[in-house]
């Protein structure tokens, strides 16, 4: 099974998520046909916290591009394609991250993502990360519709 990123943009240079960036974080998501989309991502030595835990901002970049390889899936589905020649069809306009419980820095985490609202015009999706089967942090994505000017 092909990873999302991969299949819809093998030349995306975005930092959380395109396969194009050699220097990013590559996530891989995937699609688990029950209405979920899951991810594993993990964490470098680099994304220290300061407290030997997971930055806060890593946490938010991979639920970013998670609820993104989410929503970009739910668009496709519908037939919402992208705007005038743009790449995406969505972007992010606003992210609600609540950090529940510290991330490791050393194991790997789970992250799960479903769509709660879609309509053409902006999805929502909910994205969590898991560890040791405790959430650590969850997030609502707002996305909305890209259009070129
Ligand atoms: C499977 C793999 C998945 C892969 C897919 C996922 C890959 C990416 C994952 C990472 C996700 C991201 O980080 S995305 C990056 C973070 N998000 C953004 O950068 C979005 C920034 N926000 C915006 O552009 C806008 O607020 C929108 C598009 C979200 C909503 O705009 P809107 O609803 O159309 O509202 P509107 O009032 O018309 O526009 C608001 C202001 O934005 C400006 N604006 C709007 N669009 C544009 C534009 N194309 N170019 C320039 N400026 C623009 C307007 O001129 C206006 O500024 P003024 O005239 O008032 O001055």
């Amino acid at each position: 099974m092909d990873a999302l990123q991969d299949r819809y943009f093998a030349d995306l240079p975005c930092f959380g998520c395109g396969p194009a960036n050699e220097k990013g974080l590559r996530l891989k998501s995937y699609d688990e046909g029950d209405g979920t989309v899951v991810a594993t991502f993990t964490p470098w030595p680099e994304h220290d916290n300061g407290a030997g835990f997971l930055n806060g901002g890593i946490i938010a970049t991979v639920l970013d591009c998670h609820s993104g390889a989410a929503v970009t899936h739910k668009a496709f589905a519908h037939g919402w394609e992208p705007l005038g020649g743009a790449l995406l069809p969505f972007v992010t306009a606003g992210i609600d991250v609540r950090y529940k419980r510290p991330a490791p820095l050393r194991d790997s985490v789970s992250l799960v993502a479903t769509i709660s609202a879609a309509d053409e015009s902006a999805i929502t999706a909910e994205v969590r990360l898991e560890h040791d089967g405790k959430v650590r942090a969850e997030a609502t994505a707002l996305w909305k519709r890209w259009r070129p000017r």
